[in-house]
């Protein structure tokens, strides 16, 4: 299969670059950047590409369709709001990394994203694809889900979909490394201010907050908000998201174990460790999401430590993973990583 991948440039991209050369289904990959006019080799435009020629075209919608059967799009927030309608309208597979097309309600993502949202008729057309939970086959556009809310999401849903936690009583504590931020260094993700350093921010107005109501909305519509922050850590890839709820009370610890392992048991790439509560480490450098949980009789909270490897299951592992669901191909195939050692 012929793909097609905008972003090559950003961090996601050039992860998503590697899996897909390594994919058994990919045949080629073209390349697109909107900055250049003609034509580049790779390790022109990426110098970390050393000695590949692959060309790098200039980006053109018509030409992707031409040339492509899928297309991913690793770009920045407002890119594909602007390009999404014309894949839409053209039945044209899109796999979308960014935050573009995942929130349904176009007054919402202009809050958040402070930036004009898709007409809402085409926010409707795509799929929020979480992929552990559902399927994208056969979908056209697939909104591939955000880092901290792909670890969140799949930490609560054992709790939200069994009912088994109070609804008003979830909080969540998240930390990510730098390369969430992408590559373009800002005063906070400068090394000096990361290093020996954490750093809270966007307190209460993250942009996954209301991604992550959505989901949590459809799987429990009594739940009426989430208490979400966010902290970045000086390591470069990894997410922990640890949450914590009050348990409802007719709820016994191992009704929430057995909610944990009867909604992953068959899924590949999510693992549930029980009281072992699982370290950044043990995911980075692969697609898998590594569940722990811990409840405490005395408060009556169970705690639950969901990490995931942000540039893999949080980006681009996540969307090879999907583009398997949406053609019916293997759903590991080209994802058999193993986490980066020592
Ligand atoms: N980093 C992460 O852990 C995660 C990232 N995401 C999302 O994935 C997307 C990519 O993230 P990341 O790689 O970190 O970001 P980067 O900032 O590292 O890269 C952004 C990419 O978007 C390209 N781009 C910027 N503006 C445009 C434009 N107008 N048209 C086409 N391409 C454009 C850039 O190209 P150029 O360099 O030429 O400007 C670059 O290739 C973002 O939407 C991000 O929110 C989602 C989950 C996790
Ligand atoms: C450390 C860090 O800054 N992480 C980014 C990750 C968000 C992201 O990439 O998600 P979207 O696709 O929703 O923009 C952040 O917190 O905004």
């Amino acid at each position: 299969m012929q793909v097609a991948l905008v972003g090559i440039t950003g961090y996601a991209g050039m992860v998503l670059y590697q899996l897909l050369q390594n994919h058994p289904a990919v045949s080629g990959i073209n390349l697109y950047d909107h900055k250049l006019t003609k034509a580049s080799e790779l390790d022109q435009v990426v110098p970390i590409f050393n000695g590949n020629q692959t060309p790098v075209w200039p980006y053109d919608d018509d030409a992707i369709i031409k040339d492509n059967q899928v297309v991913f799009f690793a770009t920045s927030a407002g890119v594909t709001a602007k390009v999404a309608p014309k894949y839409l309208a053209a039945g044209f597979p899109v796999i979308d990394l960014s935050g573009d097309m995942r929130l349904k309600n176009e007054r919402q993502y202009l809050k958040w994203y402070n930036k004009p949202a898709a007409p809402a008729k085409f926010l409707r057309q795509s799929h929020y694809g979480l992929a552990d939970l559902v399927s994208a086959k056969a979908q056209t556009y697939v909104a591939n889900p955000g880092c901290y809310a792909t670890a969140t999401l799949l930490g609560l849903a054992p709790l939200v979909q069994n009912n088994l936690i109070e609804p008003d009583s979830i909080i969540v504590d998240a930390k990510s490394g730098t390369t969430g931020a992408g590559k373009t260094p800002t005063p906070s993700t400068h090394f000096t201010q990361v290093d020996e350093n954490l750093q809270i921010y966007k307190a209460n107005r993250h942009q996954h907050i209301p991604e992550m109501m959505q989901a949590l909305k459809r799987w429990n519509e009594q739940i009426p908000a989430i208490q979400f922050m966010t902290t970045l850590v000086p390591i470069r890839r990894g997410i922990m998201s640890t949450i914590y709820a009050k348990v409802r009370a007719d709820i016994t610890e191992q009704m929430l174990t057995e909610a944990f392992t009867q909604t992953y048991q068959d899924k590949p790439f999510v693992s549930y460790t029980g009281n072992q509560l699982p370290d950044i480490k043990q995911t980075v450098g692969t697609n898998q999401c590594a569940i722990g949980t811990v409840y405490n009789p005395v408060t009556n909270t169970v705690m639950v430590d969901s990490v995931i490897d942000n540039l893999l299951k949080g980006a681009a592992g996540q969307a090879v993973q999907n583009f398997n669901q949406l053609f019916d191909f293997k759903e590991t195939q080209g994802l058999k990583l193993q986490p980066f050692l020592p």
